[in-house]
Formats: structure tokens, sequence, C-alpha cells
């Protein structure tokens, strides 16, 4: 059995997230955080307001989803206690994600930071980074409820990133553009411009829209409910298990 921790776990992915541990035949539910918790128990575990209550508990895995101010200092907990992190709170740095990957190897610990735990997403930002080879020139629109607390989301940075990969650094748009209302181009990556929509009714999209001479290729993902994380981050549980690094990106565990 494979125990697990689940912070954040009354927030909208934490929730979506205990019922799919406790729905695994070889994953144990084993302690839950949240700050703001009135409960002293659920799901027949008890919950923690504080972690470092959870440094007491034997487990294997923490998953966490809660918010970018505390996501850093929880992978460096649950690495610093012997358990492997699957994260899917947004907001890290590079620098961040290198200082938990160099704790990782210290400790002999898998673990796991995915900006997006859906598949079709992570084959979404795999079949971009496949373009932008051929069309440099590239927008990212990415919609998302209005409760989100980060902008641009950890997808459209993490695909920009994969799209630098391939893609030289370059202005686009006329080189005298100018903005007549501040942000109507979006935020600058590389040249590269991301735009954040905001909107209730929604869950998480993302349009990558490339240009060229003469034509045009649109992809897009659409999670239309938090159940279609919940494959990646089962995935995601498992997998670290049998790796002693931290990953970025789901993408390390699927055969691409
Ligand atoms: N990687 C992926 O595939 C996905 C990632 N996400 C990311 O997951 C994160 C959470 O999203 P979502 O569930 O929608 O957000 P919610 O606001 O619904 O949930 C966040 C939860 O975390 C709790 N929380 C805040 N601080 C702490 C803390 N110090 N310890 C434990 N829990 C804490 C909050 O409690 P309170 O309300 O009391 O502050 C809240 O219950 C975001 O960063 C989002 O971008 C979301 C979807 C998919
Ligand atoms: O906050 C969300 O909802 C989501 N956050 C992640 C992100 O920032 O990319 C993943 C997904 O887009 C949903």
């Amino acid at each position: 059995m494979i125990k697990v921790v689940v912070a954040g776990y009354q927030g909208k992915m934490g929730a979506t997230a205990v019922q799919m541990v406790l729905a695994q035949d070889d994953f144990e539910l084993v302690g839950l955080l949240d700050p703001s918790a009135k409960e002293k128990e659920a799901f027949g575990v008890s919950v923690s307001t504080d972690k470092n209550e959870l440094s007491k508990i034997q487990a294997d895995v923490w998953i966490d989803f809660t918010q970018p101010n505390v996501a850093f200092e929880h992978t460096k907990f649950a690495l610093e206690n012997g358990m492997r992190p699957v994260i899917g709170t947004t907001g890290f740095t590079e620098s961040q994600i290198q200082t938990l990957h160099a704790l990782s190897v210290e400790r002999h610990l898998g673990g796991l930071i995915a900006p997006n735990f859906a598949l079709g997403a992570v084959l979404l930002m795999q079949f971009s980074k496949m373009a932008a080879k051929y069309f440099p020139d590239v927008e990212i629109i990415e919609l998302h409820h209005d409760q989100k607390k980060d902008a641009p989301s950890g997808t459209a940075v993490k695909t920009a990133e994969l799209m630098a990969q391939v893609r030289k650094a370059h202005h686009q748009g006329a080189a005298d553009e100018e903005e007549s209302l501040v942000g109507a181009r979006g935020a600058d990556f590389e040249g590269l411009r991301i735009h954040s929509v905001r909107l209730p009714g929604l869950v998480a999209h993302q349009e990558v829209i490339f240009g060229s001479k003469g034509e045009g290729l649109t992809l897009r993902h659409d999670s239309y409910d938090r159940i279609s994380f919940m494959t990646g981050v089962a995935l995601g549980v498992r997998e670290v298990m049998s790796v002693s690094e931290l990953k970025y990106g789901l993408e390390h565990f699927l055969e691409l």
C-alpha cells in the first residue's frame, strides 16, 4: 500500500484528490492538511492544521494542491520528512525547482511537480513544442475559473518554457507597436505573448495559436471537470515510488 497525505484537502482539487486516493486499492489515506480545517478527523484519518504535525506520521507520498505561497515550503518539508512530493500547486520559480531537485537527489527520494496532470494538457504541451520548431510565431491564451490566484497559469508557463527550447526568442508583432491600454498585448515570455482569461463557469482551458505565412495552426485543450487531472495524479503517486529524484512535468512518466 502507498501511504498518502493530501495537503489542501478542503480545496477544489484537494477534495477531488482525496476521493481519488480512497478509490485506489493500492493507496491508503494517512493524513490531511488544511490550516482552516475545523474538524479533527475526516475520512477516518486525523486532520492537521499545521504541517509540522505531519512529521510524526509514516507516509510515502505528499500530494499538494494548496497555493503558490506555501508550495515550496511544503515540498521541502515533505522531502525532509521522507515523503515523496506529488505537487499540483503552481507558481514555482525555476530556482525553487532546482533547489528542490537537489534536495531530492540528496535524500534519494522521487518526486513530481506537474503544472498540469491532465493527459490531454501534457500532450498539448508536447505538440506545442513540436510545432514551435516550424512555427516560431505563437501566442498562448489560457482560460480559467475566476477563483484562480496565479496568472499566467503554470501550464502556460511550462508550455512557453518547452517551446523556448526549440524557438529563438524574438519580438512578435510590429516593431513599433504601442499599447493604448496597458496589458493589451499580454505577458511577454521571450517575445511570445501569454493572455490570461478569468471567467465564472470555466474550469481550465488553453489554446496555443501559431501563425506563419498564409497559414495558421491552433491547438486547444479543455478540462471540463477536475476529474480530468486524477489519472495523472494517480500515475504520479505510483511512479514517484520507483525513481530517486524530483521530476518537473508529468511527461517524464509517459512514453512519448
Ligand atoms: N497541476 C494540476 O493539474 C492542477 C493544479 N492546480 C493548482 O492547484 C492549486 C489549488 O487549486 P484549487 O484546488 O483550485 O484551489 P482552492 O483555493 O480551491 O484550494 C486550495 C486549498 O489549499 C488550502 N491551503 C491554503 N494554504 C494552505 C496551507 N498552508 N496548507 C494546507 N492547505 C492550504 C486552502 O485553504 P483556505 O481556503 O482555507 O485558504 C484551500 O482549501 C493551485 O495552485 C492551482 O493552480 C489546479 C488544478 C490542476
Ligand atoms: O488553477 C487551476 O484550476 C489550474 N491550475 C493549473 C495551472 O495553473 O496551469 C493547471 C490547470 O490549468 C488548472
